[in-house]
């Protein structure tokens, strides 16, 4: 396996660009001594005393209590509000991206946080926007709103700091429901008197009867317990509705692409717009095997390969970066958190392509899983 450091090049329309794949061959010395030792019937033969007293077990909930709580949590919010940051350290994982931009989340995300006593599977809305020019934002506002159907709990989002008349609006939307809805004090690590926050409370208590209201911090786990709690007490009591091992049901190529997003728009900064779209063209695992041509044993892999998308040269431009460096500083970055999301060895490639109008073209959104 060589590895690829293809520089950019200047035909947007073949544009291939830059890889990351410095440290594939690092550890390919260490030697997969798995089922060292051990009998391969023997190993067959527990398998399937295993399989069959799995299927004679009286339930798949055994050790789940009898009052558990379980049910679908939307967090809802204007943009930039902290959503995406909240339900990623409920959860303790990254799987929905966060930036300073606004409206980095596009899609809804079910992260699944399970304890002793309940399972929480959340919804994440992006923002509800009053601009819906482009096709692109009317699809979020449809998804932000179709995230409400069927759900046990809202938590609206504020931010502790800067709440105004938008997250008024979002809670206008809210009045139409029956749900029961928890109010959750963001950023409360940015104040510096507390005492600010209570004008907050007042104005929105006169507009809506919460069900209870909770000042955190997502940022800093702060009071995230307390919230714990509380979802928990409005939850329905159910059996789980995933396994509980489970923290997500979004395809690992999903994660992949929201990752590689998540990167460029924190590395970017303001240079890049957010209707810029990870495609993952593809997702290969590959098993632990001797090389042919070595004879040197290798650990498994993951090839994942994707382009990034932009409306415009300057962005490929950008994303690139000088000589480079921002691609593959980005699938550096990118491949890390892939590889412990996944706890598995990754081998990231990436490419960036120009697509005219993407974002207005409601085929091409298709196409891209919109
Ligand atoms: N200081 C502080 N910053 C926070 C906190 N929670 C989130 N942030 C920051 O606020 C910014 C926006 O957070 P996100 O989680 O992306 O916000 P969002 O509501 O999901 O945004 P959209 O995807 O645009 O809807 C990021 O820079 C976060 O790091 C917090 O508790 N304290």
């Amino acid at each position: 396996m060589s590895n690829r450091t293809d520089l950019p090049s200047n035909d947007e329309d073949n544009a291939k660009n830059m890889t990351e794949n410095t440290e594939l061959n690092q550890n390919q010395d260490n030697i997969d001594t798995t089922n060292d030792g051990i009998n391969q019937a023997e190993v067959i033969t527990v398998d399937n005393d295993m399989a069959i007293e799995e299927f004679f077990a009286p339930t798949s909930h055994a050790g789940i209590a009898d009052d558990f709580k379980a049910g679908y949590v939307a967090i809802v919010g204007r943009p930039n509000v902290g959503k995406s940051t909240l339900m990623n350290h409920l959860l303790g994982q990254k799987l929905s991206i966060t930036s300073r931009k606004p409206q980095t989340t596009r899609h809804r995300i079910h992260g699944i946080l399970s304890n002793h006593e309940m399972q929480a599977v959340f919804v994440d809305t992006p923002g509800i926007h009053r601009n819906e020019v482009r096709a692109i934002n009317e699809r979020m506002n449809k998804a932000a709103v179709s995230a409400l159907v069927d759900v046990d709990l809202v938590l609206f989002v504020v931010d502790s700091d800067q709440w105004r008349d938008d997250d008024l609006l979002v809670l206008q939307k809210l009045g139409d429901t029956n749900l029961n809805v928890v109010l959750v004090i963001n950023k409360s690590d940015t104040l510096k008197d507390k005492g600010s926050v209570l004008p907050l409370i007042e104005t929105f208590n006169d507009s809506f009867d919460f069900a209870d209201i909770v000042p955190v911090s997502a940022l800093k786990n702060q009071n995230l317990d307390r919230l714990q709690e509380v979802i928990a007490s409005h939850l329905p009591i159910a059996a789980p509705i995933y396994d509980t091992e489970q923290i997500t049901d979004r395809s690992e190529r999903f994660l992949a692409s929201e990752i590689i997003r998540e990167k460029i728009m924190r590395s970017a900064g303001d240079e890049v717009p957010y209707d810029l779209t990870v495609q993952i063209d593809g997702f290969k695992d590959e098993p632990a095997h001797t090389d042919p041509k070595t004879g040197r044993p290798r650990k498994a892999c993951t090839f994942i390969d994707a382009t990034i998308y932009v409306e415009r040269s300057g962005q490929k431009a950008i994303v690139i970066g000088d000589k480079g460096q921002r691609i593959k500083q980005v699938g550096m970055d990118a491949r890390k958190d892939m590889e412990q999301l996944f706890d598995k060895k990754i081998m990231l490639t990436l490419w960036v392509k120009v697509k005219r109008g993407w974002s207005d073209d409601e085929r091409a959104l298709t196409s891209l899983g919109y």
